[in-house]
């Protein structure tokens, strides 16, 4: 029986820069519905979520803050426990600073600006989606395997970026890799790849967006830096054949098929591969079947896929499962209704007990660290005549590789299926 709401708030973005919210806000309401359907999960009580539309917009979020702060959630008094959300991190950045001034818990799901692991800015503000930089042990393990010694970094100047280059650097300093040159552009990519080539570089790292990725790689054939002997590591959430969508460069399809051939890409793995049950009770195949029905009715016109956060739907859900699991820790240990945004005390309890939340979800092992991140496995994928396979998964804390070709079970020959000895340097 749940006679007594607890309130939390929710930002979930439909439009705009990156409009994740379009399948994490289902995703949520899925976890959510599970939640107060579990008589052991804050018995007793209906946990209620205050949601509203960010349009990934920093400003939007901040009035929205504040509306959920001051205007009580629809005319009760209850104040939120929580906030689940931002995605952005534009968003994240403004609403994640603030909310601690009030003793507010941010708990997100999309986003992946470095910045946001610090915890004197953030000091309330825990995230199921890794930062950008959990790519960067997964690179320097690469280079390690195939004694790459000599990299270089090509950034677009943009914050998320540039704070994972930093990173990087630092990391190969730590395991005696040199970075040789660190090239940085903001529109056009031309100089800084004629600099790589001038240096002799033949593996680089490339931290940009996709539409960037694409000016690079056209530039790059037209200087002829491309092909055998030369190994690009690049991201790997951008769109699938993103690299044949030729209508903002001056590059053919032909021509961009070659310039991109061979690449590797790193991305975060965010749902796992087994087929045990999660703490919901369901596997993660059944998660996204469920989810999947849900989206064909809700955007009929769209593949399921081209939603706007489908990939990281399963951080939304595991994130909601994460707030609920954690009051429901706090619940043994305070009063959560008599919870207010001057009460230090129980923003403490609150704090332990998120720092002490772990579960098995449809996204992998939940757990946060120190600085409030969540740790996942990173997938290795190649490009080979134009297709992406996966090459290997890597977890930075277990140090393991999982080969998953197994035609290349150590992994070697994936380097050579083009025999391209000249890599070794
Ligand atoms: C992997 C990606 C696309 C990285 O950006 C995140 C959004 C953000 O960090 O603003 C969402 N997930």
């Amino acid at each position: 029986k749940r006679d007594r709401t607890l309130w939390i708030g929710g930002m979930f973005p439909q439009a705009g820069e990156w409009a994740g919210g379009e399948a994490c806000f289902p995703a949520a309401l899925k976890a959510l519905n599970e939640v107060n359907r579990r008589i052991d999960v804050l018995p007793g009580y209906y946990l209620n979520l205050s949601a509203y539309d960010t349009r990934c917009s920093p400003g939007l979020g901040t009035t929205i803050l504040y509306e959920l702060l001051y205007n009580k959630t629809f005319g009760t008094n209850n104040s939120i426990l929580m906030l689940l959300g931002p995605a952005c991190s534009p968003v994240s950045t403004a609403v994640g600073e603030a909310a601690k001034m009030w003793n507010l818990i941010v708990l997100s799901y999309g986003s992946s600006s470095p910045a946001l692991s610090n915890r004197v800015r953030f000091a309330t503000f825990f995230r199921t989606h890794p930062p950008a930089t959990l790519h960067n042990p997964t690179r320097i393990k690469f280079f390690q395997l195939f004694n790459w010694k000599r990299i270089a970094i090509l950034i677009q100047t943009e914050e998320v970026w540039q704070s994972t280059a930093e990173h990087l650097e630092q990391l190969a300093r730590e395991n005696n890799i040199h970075v040789a040159v660190r090239q940085l552009f903001d529109n056009d990519p031309s100089h800084a790849i004629s600099n790589l080539k001038k240096d002799d570089i033949r593996i680089i790292v490339g931290l940009f967006y996709e539409e960037k990725a694409r000016k690079v790689f056209c530039k790059a054939y037209q200087q002829n830096y491309f092909g055998e002997g030369y190994v690009w590591w690049t991201i790997g959430w951008y769109a699938d054949n993103w690299f044949l969508k030729v209508n903002d460069i001056d590059c053919t399809e032909e021509e961009m098929a070659k310039a991109v051939e061979g690449h590797f890409t790193t991305e975060i793995q965010m749902l796992t591969d087994s087929t045990q049950e999660t703490i919901s009770d369901i596997t993660p195949q059944l998660f996204i079947a469920d989810l999947n029905s849900t989206l064909r009715e809700l955007f009929p016109y769209k593949p399921v896929e081209s939603v706007g956060g489908y990939v990281e739907a399963p951080l939304a859900y595991d994130a909601t499962w994460a707030l609920a699991l954690a009051l429901n820790r706090s619940l043994t240990r305070t009063d959560l209704e008599k919870w207010s945004y001057d009460n230090l005390q129980m923003k403490n309890i609150m704090m332990e007990d998120m720092e002490n939340t772990q579960f098995f979800g449809v996204s992998g092992f939940v757990k946060f660290d120190k600085q409030g991140n969540r740790m996942s496995k990173i997938v290795v994928e190649q490009l080979r005549n134009g297709v992406y396979h996966r090459i290997a998964r890597f977890d930075a804390q277990t140090g393991i590789i999982e080969w998953l070709r197994k035609e290349e079970k150590d992994g070697k020959r994936c380097w050579n299926y083009k025999n391209n000895s000249s890599i070794e340097r």
